[in-house]
């Protein structure tokens, strides 16, 4: 099942920078972790934005949200998240 999912991140100004560094080389760590295993095939970054667009390829939105509280950055993340259905229009769904 896919989801459309747009992450925009806010880290608290005032957070230790080690704590901010060591965040974030994590988040991304585990981003492409999450890439490589197969569930998460798009992460485009949002122009002039702290924020991405995402589509992640997983078995429910049980699954999706377990996995996105699993990010590091989680607890800094306002997210928004689009349950995603074939188009009938769509050219691969002709025959
Ligand atoms: O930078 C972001 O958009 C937030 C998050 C998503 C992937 C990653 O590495 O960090």
């Amino acid at each position: 099942m896919l989801f459309h999912v747009h992450m925009e991140v806010a880290i608290p100004h005032d957070l230790d920078p080690d704590r901010r560094a060591a965040l974030i080389a994590e988040e991304k760590s585990r981003a492409l972790e999450l890439q490589r295993s197969g569930v998460w095939p798009h992460l485009w970054r949002v122009v002039g934005e702290y924020a991405n667009i995402s589509i992640f390829d997983v078995e429910s939105g049980d699954d999706l949200h377990a996995l996105l509280s699993s990010l590091p950055l989680f607890p800094y993340m306002k997210i928004d998240v689009t349950p995603l259905a074939t188009h009938p229009s769509d050219l691969r769904e002709q025959s």
